[in-house]
């Protein structure tokens, strides 16, 4: 199936001469080694793509490309090299008159501090999109309002912004993008600006209008929790560079590298994890044969721990089907809380077996 964004080797150089220093970093060198010349490698060879109805997150620390790789996707940049494709149409090879419908009526952006326009209604910012785009009054104010009310604003329509909370203005910035019926939503730091509490809930909400809206969304973050929570697939940038792309599970499991490793140090595992991130994928078949309580490959990690404790075996984890497809041993649970990945080591004093000790 064709993606809806696909974004292939794509480069960006600020400063002199950018088509040589691709090709300077093509050969190997990296941004410091372009820095001297007062050149910024700001994106370096990213290439990923996003399925329609997912929410693809790009994380990295400050200064590692998110901004400038993000406003390649929606051709507010252009790229040095490479090339973005949206539902297959190159937006390097557009007008700026197409690509500035294309930005109006399919791509919504959703920045951090959402500038709202203080002398305009809560409805009328939340139509501002649809204004541009030249619907009548009548039929943008109803798609405001279905906006709104998706965002939680039900009731604050005729509200002027500086009556909202910061994190009221921040869903007006959502119903925004929403009211716009845009295929692709960019969001750049969101919710960074919000209180952690705030910040917590519009997650929330927006993977709950995730679960009806399935937009294609991508999702620029700093902050590898809320990538965690919010990606089905991460990107993790460092110094220019996409260094792994994966699910959360996939990154917690399985780091590409160092950097990626120590990034995820303080990550709450017991968070992120499922029954089908840890199982034992081989297991003998009669393991779910005796009618204790089962796991599912979606059950969270916690209760899986909670699970193992009120039973003497592994966790039987069986799918939609009922068909046996892991078993989670409490082991497993412990080694993976404590980053653990090797086997158990047998014990050779007493055959194996431990005395108790005062
Ligand atoms: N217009 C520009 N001219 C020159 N250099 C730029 C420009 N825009 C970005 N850069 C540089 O490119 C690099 C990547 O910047 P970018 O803003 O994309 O990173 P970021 O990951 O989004 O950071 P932040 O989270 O701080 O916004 C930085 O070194 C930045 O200084």
């Amino acid at each position: 199936m064709q993606p809806r964004l696909e974004a292939e080797h794509l480069f960006k150089v600020f400063g002199r001469r950018p088509d040589e220093a691709v090709e300077r970093v093509r050969k190997g060198a990296d941004r410091d080694d372009l820095r001297g010349d007062g050149t910024t490698a700001a994106v370096i060879d990213a290439s990923f793509r996003v399925e329609e109805g997912e929410i693809f997150v790009v994380m990295g620390l400050s200064g590692s490309g998110k901004s400038t790789l993000l406003r390649m996707l929606n051709g507010l940049l252009e790229p040095t090299a490479g090339r973005v494709l949206f539902d297959g149409r190159d937006l390097t090879a557009l007008t700026d008159r197409e690509l500035r419908k294309l930005r109006s009526e399919r791509i919504s952006m959703v920045f951090q501090h959402f500038a709202l326009f203080p002398h305009r209604s809560v409805r009328d910012n939340a139509a501002y999109g649809l204004e541009v785009q030249g619907v009548p009054r009548a039929e943008r104010e109803r798609r405001a309002d279905e906006a709104l009310a998706l965002c939680g604003l039900a009731g604050w329509e005729k509200a002027w912004p500086d009556e909202l909370s910061g994190g009221m203005q921040q869903r007006v910035g959502l119903a925004r993008a929403l009211a716009t019926d845009a295929d692709l939503l960019l969001m750049d730091e969101s919710f960074s600006a919000l209180d952690p509490l705030i910040r917590r809930d519009m997650q929330d909400q927006l993977l709950e209008l995730q679960k009806t809206l399935r937009k294609t969304i991508v999702f620029i973050t700093h902050d590898l929790n809320e990538a965690m929570r919010l990606g089905d697939r991460i990107a993790v940038m460092r110094d220019g560079r996409i260094v792994q792309t994966g699910t959360a599970e996939d990154i917690l499991l399985r780091p590409a590298n160092d950097y990626v490793a120590s990034f995820i140090q303080d990550v709450d595992r017991s968070r992120v994890l499922t029954a089908a991130a840890v199982m034992d994928t081989e297991p003998r078949g009669d393991e779910a044969d005796c009618g204790c309580e089962t796991a599912a490959p979606d059950t969270p990690f916690t209760e899986l721990c909670a699970l193992s404790a009120r039973l003497t075996h592994p966790v039987a984890v069986l799918d939609a089907g009922r068909t046996l497809v892991g078993v989670v041993p409490r082991q497993r649970l412990v080694g993976v809380l404590g980053d653990e990945h090797g086997e158990a080591t047998a014990c050779d004093r007493d055959g194996g077996k431990v005395t108790g000790r005062a």
